[in-house]
């Protein structure tokens, strides 16, 4: 698939106001080789159109090759470069009178009655079309005339991608947008354009075995000038500078393509940068250099072509932008050997190239999937999916996409099946111990078992939930001692059936800690008191701080063991004041302290290190002095639990 770069030669016809005399001679037709008179100098090239060579036979040698090649998804491009007045925009066609004479109409024209031309087995084509123009190096759609267009990476954001159904309509919109088209007359060419502009043909299609996504890149360069031959000045000068800058990077970006350069220079300009992706060795690229026969054209016709010549030597591997699904695996023998798996970098400028097919299946009507536990009924959808195989058998798929619907069909439905029959075996089951009478145990709920149980009861709440009710009505020591009992009894047999009332397998409460009076209370009452005396004792003024500071330091003493014993005398328990949690933690703290270290760990509410610790505090002769102390301690670090022993128990 390795090769040169096409090229071809296009000589403008010399007008009855030109002179007569042409500097160039085709000397011979095959191989096609080009005499530049005056310089003795030959060039070779893919094909040299004379002066009476017609559009259609441009069309035919150039770009007909490459509509078959974008259809079977290969990115192509064709330049039009050469002097201004060469007939540039002639030959892609992308002025404004495309559609009067249809002998004269461009290659643009010709290129999109191909792409329309109906193709033969079950394709959906789909074709697009996108017109810029890059003036005074910034980019303009044709489509939308309004802002510059932003350029991001190498890609250009924002501009108008048109689907069109037949070449009228895309011929419509060429119209519309050569009129956009920033055109002015120069001495050279009445009707000269100071802009490049770019006609993107993208080329869709689906297939049963493969998508394809491809592009058609048709570019009217604007014309390189000499300024003291057009006499351009003020905008048109600046223009002029700017269409040069263009036309020389991209010749710097050929030269580096062809001498295989590590480093192409694409960033130099904006037609190379936006061009990134069509001016690489993976795409096919066509050069239609047109030149001028006129001997007062020499210098132009010489650099157009030795433009050409550097050209003809990039060497490119075109890569196919054709990617073949899932099928090609299953049935290699059916695709022949060559087409290299897709290139989706290749296609950076397009947007989403497909809209994925809208899947819409028929409305389901609310069913129950399941009635009684014995028989069950299948919605609409899901029986005519179980019968006929497929839901989207009628829908308008490719094939290749209605088999992975299928087949993604039919695992629901065994997922489906298997589940309906595990359901029914169940509810059979269970019918059948109904029937003998058996004593069919309710699941029980862990969840809901421990909400009921350590919920605090609502405000406004009159009664507690059952389990809670039981609890604290029951006697705590029978109660607790029974599910110990019966924990004990279930370890020794094995038997790790569950019952309702192993309820000591929920987690714990925390509670929040309650609030104690602690020493900084006491503190305060003792500055108290310490005001008072000082104000008592009416020292003057002077002194007083000073007394403070020197207070007797029995006084002290005295009013700090005043406070004690104040603190220490027997506060009235509001007994009612208790909440359920508390009352029901109580019960089991009790239970903690008379059982064994293996009792302990049996209770889920605390866990082995913490049945430790309790079992430990037990050997010290500690007891626990709050709710809080044992609620706390699953949280507890080592350092505070050391620091807890230290201070209660140790120095006892
Ligand atoms: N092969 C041709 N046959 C008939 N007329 C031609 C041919 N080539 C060019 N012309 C005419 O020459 C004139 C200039 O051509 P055109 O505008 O295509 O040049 P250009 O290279 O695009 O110039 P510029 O770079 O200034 O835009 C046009 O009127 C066009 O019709």
């Amino acid at each position: 698939m390795e090769g040169f770069v096409n090229v071809s030669v296009r000589i403008k016809p010399t007008f009855n106001d030109e002179a007569t005399n042409s500097c160039l001679q085709v000397i011979n037709k095959q191989p096609p080789i080009l005499l530049v008179l005056d310089k003795s100098q030959t060039y070779h090239f893919d094909n040299i159109f004379t002066p009476d060579i017609q559009q259609e036979e441009v069309y035919n040698e150039t770009v007909k090759t490459l509509t078959e090649r974008v259809k079977t998804g290969y990115n192509c491009t064709v330049f039009a470069y050469g002097q201004t007045g060469t007939g540039k925009t002639y030959t892609i066609g992308t002025n404004a009178d495309v559609t009067i004479n249809e002998e004269e109409s461009g290659l643009i024209s010709r290129t999109l009655d191909d792409f329309f031309t109906p193709s033969d087995g079950y394709t959906e084509t789909e074709i697009s079309i996108s017109f810029i123009e890059i003036y005074n190096e910034k980019v303009y759609d044709l489509l939308l005339p309004h802002h510059a267009l932003p350029v991001k990476g190498f890609t250009v954001q924002g501009f108008k991608k048109l689907k069109v159904n037949n070449t009228f309509e895309a011929l419509e919109q060429l119209k519309y947008g050569s009129k956009n088209r920033h055109t002015s007359g120069t001495k050279q060419n009445l009707n000269s354009s100071r802009s490049h502009a770019i006609f993107s043909i993208y080329y869709q299609s689906r297939s049963c075995t493969s998508e394809i996504e491809s592009k058609l890149n048709l570019v009217d360069l604007a014309g390189s000038e000499r300024v003291n031959k057009t006499g351009n000045q003020g905008s048109s000068f600046y223009e002029g500078v700017n269409i040069n800058k263009g036309l020389l990077s991209l010749g710097q970006v050929m030269t580096a393509l062809s001498t295989n350069c590590s480093h192409i220079p694409y960033r130099q300009s904006v037609i190379t940068t936006i061009l990134q992706d069509s001016l690489n060795k993976k795409n096919y690229v066509t050069l239609i250099a047109c030149v001028s026969s006129s001997p007062e054209d020499l210098s132009e016709t010489l650099q157009t072509l030795e433009f050409a010549n550097r050209v003809k030597k990039m060497k490119n591997k075109p890569e196919i932008n054709h990617f073949i699904t899932q099928y090609k695996k299953e049935n290699p023998s059916l695709f022949p050997r060559g087409l290299t798996p897709s290139k989706r970098s290749n296609l950076n400028t397009f947007e989403t190239p497909f809209k994925k097919p809208k899947i819409t299946l028929p409305a389901v009507q609310e069913t129950p999937y399941f009635v009684n536990n014995s028989a069950f009924e299948v919605s609409p959808l899901l029986s005519s999916t179980m019968t006929s195989g497929s839901s989207c058998a009628q829908q308008n798929f490719s094939p290749v996409i209605r088999k992975y619907i299928t087949a993604m069909e039919s695992s629901i439905v065994n997922r489906l099946e298997s589940v309906i029959k595990s359901t029914l075996r169940r509810s059979k089951r269970l019918s059948v111990r109904r029937e003998n009478k058996e004593n069919v145990s309710p699941r029980i709920s862990w969840n809901k078992i421990s909400k009921n149980l350590y919920a605090e009861p609502p405000e406004g709440r009159a009664t507690s939930s059952p389990l809670e009710k039981s609890i604290i009505s029951s006697n705590s020591d029978s109660f607790l001692g029974n599910q110990i009992n019966i924990m004990e009894n279930n370890n020794g047999a094995k038997n790790n059936q569950r019952t309702d009332d192993s309820i000591f397998l929920v987690p714990a409460p925390r509670t929040k800690k309650p609030k104690i009076q602690n020493n900084s209370v006491r503190r305060s009452s003792v500055r108290l008191q310490l005001k008072q005396h000082v104000s008592e004792t009416q020292l003057p003024e002077g002194n007083r701080r000073r007394s403070v500071r020197l207070q007797n330091k029995q006084t002290v003493l005295n009013t700090c063991e005043k406070t004690k014993k104040k603190s220490k005398s027997p506060v009235k328990k509001n007994k009612t004041a208790e909440s359920p949690t508390t009352l029901r933690t109580n019960k089991v703290l009790q239970l903690l302290n008379k059982g064994t270290i293996k009792e302990l760990e049996k209770l889920h509410t605390v866990g082995a290190k913490t049945a430790e610790k309790i079992y430990l505090f037990r050997q010290l002769k500690g007891n626990f002095k709050s709710i809080a102390d044992m609620e706390e301690m699953p949280s507890w670090t080592k350092a505070k639990f050391e620091k807890f022993l230290a201070e209660n128990f140790l120095r006892r």
